[in-house]
């Protein structure tokens, strides 16, 4: 998207979640995430593109011992509605034996952790966990998947900010943004 069309959706966007409250819900799944965790030297898994945000941010508030990595679906690939998925990049490290943790900056229909989950548990991980920065409210349309750890709710709008884009873009602000219309 030209910078110009992207700084015009944010100008006509929607602050749904403002970024001290992004960092509040990060403090609190951080605190979470290490007493679950703390004792198992989990694989930190960051799905790609969007977990990136989410992984900056959690990853220096856990302070125990633990290895990183990461892989790659996609199933929105830049458009505002989701297809089937595509796997990019599997993780380096095994995962056989471990405990995994993946992080991911939201869960909508759950379909993508539902398949990363299965995927990985095929692969023989011990246990595979999931921490989301946010999930999207479906009215209680059932989902594949539910995650074990969740930063923030958010309506059934299209949102950007936080590791989430939009078309491409803004995948930066620290904010968490609903498009207009959307
Ligand atoms: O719960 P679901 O409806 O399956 O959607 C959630 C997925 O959608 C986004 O990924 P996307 O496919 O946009 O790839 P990206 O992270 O590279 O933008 C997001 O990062 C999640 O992985
Ligand atoms: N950027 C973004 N990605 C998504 N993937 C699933 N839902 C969403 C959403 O609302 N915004």
């Amino acid at each position: 998207m030209a910078p110009e069309e992207a700084r015009r959706l944010l100008a006509e966007a929607e602050l749904i979640c403002p970024a001290e409250e992004v960092a509040r819900a990060i403090d609190r799944l951080a605190a979470e995430i290490s007493a679950r965790l703390g004792e198992t030297n989990p694989l930190v898994l960051t799905v790609m593109s969007g977990g990136i945000y989410f992984a900056g941010q959690l990853l220096p508030r856990l302070a125990f011992p633990l290895e990183c990595d990461y892989l790659h679906a996609t199933r929105y690939r830049n458009t505002t509605q989701g297809h089937d998925i595509e796997w990019l990049a599997e993780p380096r490290t095994p995962v056989a034996g471990r405990t995994v943790l993946l992080l991911d900056d939201i869960l909508d229909e759950g379909i993508t952790l539902a398949a990363i989950k299965q995927r990985l548990l095929a692969q023989g991980a011990r246990e595979c966990l999931t921490a989301v920065l946010t999930e999207k409210d479906l009215a209680g349309r059932d989902k594949p998947a539910c995650a074990d750890f969740v930063g923030l709710t958010l309506p059934d709008r299209y949102v950007f900010g936080c590791g989430m884009d939009v078309r491409g873009a803004w995948r930066n602000l620290p904010a968490i943004y609903a498009v207009k219309g959307l």
